[in-house]
């Protein structure tokens, strides 16, 4: 149900590239309600504490599972677009380069993290969100991810830094 409201767009945004484009999900609220259910069970079975979404795709899953699962939210941003001081992860991803970045103060003592994004491609993204997250002194508990692209590795690629951290997809192609 959820796999059928993913269009796949050829060649977007660099030729060779089978874009994901998961907005037909989000119009549904039937999908997007079972989407963020199955999240917000995912962050009480791991007992996250704090729920991390990656800008942008990231924030539109993230934040109505930190609602559901009746925890705070924690934004991770591209460069230059938080105010106060922050720890910044530079990485690559599948179709190119980026920086994020986390306030230093998101989270307190104690904090068990669940990250939430939209899709697991190379794992750059996630791996880099770890770093930063840990950078903080919180532990990252899980990577619940809508789809995984699993021929790209990124599963592989986060064991490598990150061998117990559990990675689950709703879906994986
Ligand atoms: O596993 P990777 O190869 O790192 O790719 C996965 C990341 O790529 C996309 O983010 P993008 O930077 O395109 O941001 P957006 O949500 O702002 O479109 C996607 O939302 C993931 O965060
Ligand atoms: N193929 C893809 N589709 C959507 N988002 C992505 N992020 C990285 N690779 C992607």
């Amino acid at each position: 149900m959820l796999g059928s409201r993913i269009r796949d767009v050829p060649d977007y945004p660099k030729p060779g590239i089978v874009f994901k484009d998961i907005t037909p999900l989000l119009a549904d609220p039937a999908a997007f309600r079972v989407m963020t259910g199955e999240f917000a069970r995912q962050a009480r079975e791991s007992g996250a504490t704090k729920v991390v979404g990656l800008e942008a795709r990231g924030f539109i899953l993230a934040a109505p599972v930190a609602v559901a699962a009746q925890i705070g939210f924690i934004p991770v941003r591209k460069a230059g677009k938080l105010p106060g001081a922050v720890h910044a992860v530079s990485y690559a991803l599948e179709y190119g380069e980026a920086t994020l970045e986390i306030h230093r103060d998101s989270f307190v003592p104690g904090d068990r993290v669940l990250i939430v994004d939209d899709v697991l491609a190379t794992g750059g993204t996630a791996a880099a969100a770890v770093e930063a997250i840990r950078r903080c002194g919180a532990e990252p508990v899980g990577l619940s991810v809508l789809m995984e692209l699993g021929f790209l590795g990124g599963r592989g690629r986060l064991a490598l830094d990150s061998p117990s951290l559990p990675v689950t997809a709703l879906l994986t192609v």
